[in-house]
């Protein structure tokens, strides 16, 4: 279990990155969801031990992460959003590099880089330059190194960015598979990806916990509020609003959050995890545009 009490970050330049951020984690599939600028990456770093806090603490399974940084680190897998490679470095002698680093022994690091390019499917292009990977084979890659160890925590920045869809589908699965008994963080913008792989999600806006919970408990109150239409009445029923415009098959359509029918022609929707986010931005008066 992760705990954070009261995160407060503010940069050299002023920007009050995370504001008084205080959340308990649990083990599994976790989602931190949030617009650009909101404080996830900045709250991913600070979690991965890579940056400080002015004030505030982080508790893993009874350990003061703030204090003690190195005995975090070794319980710790780390994607970052970018990360560079050595350009000559092929992907095993790169796992081996960064197992030792780890401080695996000799055993482990080659039981464990095996098992990781099975899993990974990366076993056929161990001896290839990571540099000369495609994204999808490098994000996989980054996936690997994060698991050596076999982390407690496994924080992952963006994880299926620039991916095709069927290599999303395949890192989402294996991510999936991974987070049995341990906590895996997972920060994307891809709403649909935390719905259906995380049972709990942090929403973040403007450096601050706007909403948590259990996924299935966060979008149950809107059920039976959010309705379908093709085209907005002239004027929408007090406290009703537009919850996402988007098109299907280039025709518009609307979700609209209203506690009864907004119009006559309006068709009642299944609550997705991106109404109960786009409710809760709307809810705390966010300029955020989506
Ligand atoms: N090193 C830094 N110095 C100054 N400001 C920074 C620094 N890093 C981030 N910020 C600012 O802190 C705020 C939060 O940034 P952060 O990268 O944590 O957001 P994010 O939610 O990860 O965004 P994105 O989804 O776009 O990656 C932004 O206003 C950003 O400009």
């Amino acid at each position: 279990m992760l705990t954070l009490t009261n995160i407060n970050k503010k940069y050299a330049d002023g920007t009050q990155a995370l504001s008084d951020i205080s959340i308990t984690l649990p083990t599994g599939m976790v989602g931190l969801l949030g617009p650009n600028g909101a404080g996830k990456s900045s709250l991913m770093r600070t979690l991965a031990c890579l940056q400080s806090v002015d004030t505030g603490q982080v508790n893993f399974d009874g350990l003061d992460v703030l204090q003690h940084p190195d005995e975090m680190r070794k319980q710790l897998g780390y994607l970052p959003q970018q990360f560079g490679v050595y350009p000559n470095m092929s992907c095993i002698a790169l796992l081996e590099h960064i197992a030792i680093l780890k401080g695996l022994d000799r055993k482990d690091r080659q039981q464990q880089i095996s098992e990781l390019l099975a899993l990974l499917n990366l076993s056929q292009f161990a001896n290839k330059k990571v540099s000369h990977f495609s994204g999808g084979m490098k994000q996989r890659f980054g996936i690997a190194q994060a698991l050596l160890g076999s982390p407690k925590l496994i924080i992952l920045d963006e994880p299926t960015a620039g991916l095709d869809p069927a290599e999303r589908e395949s890192l989402n699965n294996l991510l999936v598979t991974i987070s049995k008994q341990r906590l895996v963080l997972l920060s994307t913008h891809i709403v649909e990806d935390i719905e259906n792989q995380c049972h709990f999600v942090a929403m973040i806006n403007q450096g601050r916990l706007i909403q948590s919970g259990e996924v299935a408990a966060l979008i149950k109150p809107l059920h039976g509020c959010v309705w379908l239409l093709e085209s907005l009445p002239s004027v929408l029923p007090q406290e009703s609003f537009v919850l996402s415009q988007s098109y299907r098959y280039g025709k518009p359509s609307f979700r609209v959050y209203a506690t009864t029918a907004p119009a006559e022609r309006a068709r009642p929707g299944e609550v997705t995890l991106q109404d109960s986010y786009f409710y809760e931005l709307k809810l705390r008066g966010s300029n955020t545009c989506y």
